[in-house]
């Protein structure tokens, strides 16, 4: 018997995680995902989109608009800064960061800081946004490489019957 064919790249492995991350996230709105990963292909961080621990995702806002404190965006930790925080303990210099939404300027300087190396995107849904603009000056400045992910798939569907393992 051959080997199966069929199996998915690193690319499409680590872009999963990190879109299996952002399943966890209780945004409504935008569920971002991201996953570190280090020269050996192992994984050495993931997170999502999330408020800091003990503040609870009850108690907060998840509006996008209104007055300022009223809205989300002064209290979540984005995926990418959490996947960094999260990590098992490793120096990140040269690994690579996979995250579903192109990093904003904060989650670049935090990128930049950890020694990651390549940023390795899905979307890039806020491409000419100040934020955007400012992440990839300080990611160019820095020598940050960013690229965005390689897959031949367009979906992965998980069972989690018995009877398919
Ligand atoms: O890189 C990112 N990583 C990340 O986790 N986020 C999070 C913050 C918010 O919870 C959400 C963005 O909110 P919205 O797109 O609905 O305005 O995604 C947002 C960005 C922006 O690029
Ligand atoms: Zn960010």
């Amino acid at each position: 018997m051959s080997k199966r064919t069929n199996y998915i790249s690193w690319d499409e492995y680590f872009m999963g995680v990190a879109l299996l991350s952002a399943k966890r996230s209780k945004d409504p709105a935008t569920q971002v995902g991201a996953c570190i990963v280090n020269n050996k292909n192992k994984i050495v961080g993931a997170g999502y989109n999330g408020l800091p621990a003990g503040c609870d995702d009850n108690e907060f806002p998840w509006d996008k608009q209104g007055d300022f404190l009223e809205t989300k965006y002064p209290y979540v930790c984005h995926a990418e800064l959490n996947a960094i925080l999260n990590n098992i303990g490793m120096d990140l210099h040269g690994c690579r960061i996979y995250t579903a939404l192109f990093p904003c300027n904060e989650c670049a300087k935090a990128i930049i800081q950890s020694g990651i190396t390549e940023v390795i995107y899905l979307s890039d849904k806020y491409n000419g946004s100040d934020t955007s603009l400012a992440s990839r000056r300080m990611l160019d400045t820095a020598g940050v490489q960013y690229r965005k992910v390689e897959v031949h798939i367009s979906k992965i569907e998980l069972s989690f019957e018995e009877k398919d393992v």
